[in-house]
C-alpha cells in the first residue's frame, strides 16, 4: 500500500496512525488525513506524526491505494456521498466503524475491496486486539497487505462479519471496561488508605501482570484465579463480595448491551434517525 488516506481524524484514526508510524510500516509522508472542519486537529496530527493533509481538491483520495473510514457511524452516509466521486475503482477500503456493514459501504462507495475491522485504542502503542472481515472483492494480495497493516498495530483475528458486533462489544469497547475497573480499584484503594500514586502503580502492574500470566502460562483463567485464592483467605472474601454484587450478570449484560448497540448502529432505523445515537 503506497498511499493511505484517513477519512476522519479523531481518536481512533490517531491511534491507528500512531501505531503505524511507530512500527514504521508505512512512510508517514504517504499517510494523508482529512476531517469535516477541525483544522487545528489536522495540524496537530501533521506536526505530531509527520503525515500529510488531504488537499482542498481531494486529489489524494483519487490516487489513494487504501482509504480508511474513521468517522462516527452516524456520519458515514454523508461521508460516503461526499467522497465517492473522488475514489478510484482500484482503491481498497478499510473501515473501523462500529456496526456499519460491508453491504452499507458497498452501497455507498460501490464495488471495492473492503475490509471491515474493529481495532481498539491500544493500537496507539501497538497493542490493539483487532477483528476483521473481508468482502469477496479482496484479492489474496490485498488481504495480506491489510493484515500486515493491522498486525503493525497489534494482534488480528479474522472473523465472520456478523461476529464483529460481538468483537466490538468485547475488545473494541474492552479497554474502557478495564479502565473502569482501574478507576473503581483506585477509589477503593484510596478509601482504604493507600495514596493515589502508589495505588495507581500497584493497579497498573496488577493488570499487566495478570494479562501477561494469561498469555505466558497458557493456563485457564479459572486455574490462575484458584492459584490466588487461599481457602478462607482474602481473595475468597473479595470474590464472594463480587459474586454477591452480581459480577457475572453485570459482565454478561455489559457484553449483550454493547453487542446490541453495535447492531443498532448499523441498522436502517439508525440511518433514518441519527439523532437517536
Ligand atoms: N474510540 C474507540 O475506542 C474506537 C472507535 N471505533 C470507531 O472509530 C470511529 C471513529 O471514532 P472516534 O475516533 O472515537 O470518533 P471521533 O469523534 O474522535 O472522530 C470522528 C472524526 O470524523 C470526522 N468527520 C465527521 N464527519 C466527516 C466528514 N463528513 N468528512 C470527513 N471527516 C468527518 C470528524 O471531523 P471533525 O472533528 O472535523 O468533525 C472527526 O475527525 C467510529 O466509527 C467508532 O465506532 C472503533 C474502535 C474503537
Ligand atoms: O463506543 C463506541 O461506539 C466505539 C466502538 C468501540 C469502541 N468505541
Amino acid at each position: 500500500m503506497e498511499k493511505i488516506v484517513f477519512v476522519g481524524a479523531g481518536s481512533m484514526a490517531e491511534a491507528v496512525i500512531s501505531g503505524i508510524c511507530k512500527q514504521g510500516t508505512i512512510n508517514p509522508s504517504h499517510i494523508y488525513v482529512m476531517n469535516r472542519a477541525d483544522e487545528s486537529r489536522l495540524q496537530l496530527l501533521k506536526s505530531t506524526y509527520g503525515i500529510s493533509l488531504v488537499s482542498a481538491d481531494k486529489s489524494e483520495l483519487t490516487s489513494a491505494d487504501l482509504i480508511v473510514m474513521a468517522t462516527k457511524p452516524k456520519d458515514v452516509y454523508t461521508v460516503m456521498e461526499q467522497i465517492s466521486p473522488f475514489i478510484n475503482e482500484h482503491a481498497a477500503i478499510l473501515s473501523v466503524l462500529a456496526g456499519i456493514s460491508i453491504a452499507t459501504i458497498e452501497s455507498g462507495l460501490g464495488k471495492h475491496a473492503i475490509a471491515r475491522s474493529m481495532p481498539n485504542t491500544s493500537a496507539a502503542i501497538g497493542k490493539s486486539a483487532t477483528g476483521v472481515a473481508f468482502n469477496c472483492s479482496v484479492t489474496s494480495e490485498v488481504k495480506q497487505e491489510i493484515l500486515t497493516l493491522l498486525s503493525s498495530i497489534g494482534i488480528v483475528a479474522e472473523v465472520e462479519e456478523d461476529d464483529l458486533h460481538a468483537v466490538t462489544a468485547l475488545s473494541g469497547s474492552g479497554p474502557a471496561y478495564i479502565y473502569y475497573l482501574a478507576e473503581a480499584l483506585e477509589t477503593a484503594a484510596m478509601h482504604a488508605g493507600i495514596d493515589q500514586p502508589t495505588a495507581r502503580n500497584l493497579i497498573i502492574q496488577t493488570i499487566e501482570g495478570a494479562a501477561s500470566m494469561l498469555r505466558q502460562t497458557n493456563e485457564e483463567p479459572a486455574a490462575l484465579r484458584e492459584n490466588v485464592t487461599s481457602p478462607g483467605g482474602t481473595t475468597e472474601a473479595g470474590l464472594r463480595a463480587l459474586t454477591a454484587g452480581g459480577f457475572h450478570e453485570a459482565v454478561f449484560s455489559c457484553i449483550q448491551h454493547a453487542e446490541k448497540r453495535s447492531r443498532e448502529l448499523g441498522s436502517d432505523t439508525f440511518k433514518e434517525s441519527p439523532s437517536s445515537s
